[in-house]
């Protein structure tokens, strides 16, 4: 199962970059044996102020057709490491081709695209920056496929 992560905005060069770069390449060394990933970023940005749903029709356009969508936010399902591992899993085995996680920008996710997502995973009440979403969501991928995996990254 292919993942894609569908954000707004450009997480540029720095220690954020350093951080999901190194989570995602651990992930999709991991999750080779177990048919998760690899991953992929797609970066939306809307340069004419047009708002959530201006970015709502750019994100919509960059998942890809079929794919079960998951939102990042804030009001979405509180889960363990390893619910949201098997949860992957529970996709995977479903036969599912894509799965695209979906990060929105300053003002959140656009409600229809919200209304739309087959899942929504949140990281707790509080509000994340998104670049650091971006991250967050890399490390419990990892995590993730090294639950599946039965390896010792995750000691819990
Ligand atoms: C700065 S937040 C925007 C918050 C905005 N006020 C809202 O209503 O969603 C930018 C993005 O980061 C992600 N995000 C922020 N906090 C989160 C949390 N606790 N759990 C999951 N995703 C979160 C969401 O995708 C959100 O759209």
């Amino acid at each position: 199962m292919r993942v894609q992560i569908c954000a707004v905005g450009r997480l540029r060069k720095g220690p954020e970059r350093e951080l999901y770069d190194d989570y995602l390449n651990r992930f999709d060394r991991t999750g080779r044996a177990l048919a998760l990933g690899p991953a992929q970023l797609i970066e939306v940005e809307d340069k004419k102020g047009g708002g959530m749903s201006a970015e709502a029709d750019l994100l919509s356009r960059a998942v890809p057709d079929g794919a079960l969508i998951c939102t990042l936010d804030e009001r979405g399902k509180v889960m363990s490491s390893p619910d949201f591992a098997a949860l992957l899993a529970k996709w995977r085995d479903q036969g599912r081709q894509d799965l695209c996680f979906v990060i929105g920008g300053a003002d959140g996710i656009d409600p229809g695209l919200r209304a739309r997502a087959d899942a929504s995973l949140s990281f707790g009440k509080m509000v994340w920056p998104h670049m650091l979403v971006r991250v967050m969501l890399a490390e419990q991928l990892y995590r993730a496929a090294s639950i599946l995996a039965g390896g010792p990254y995750h000691r819990a």
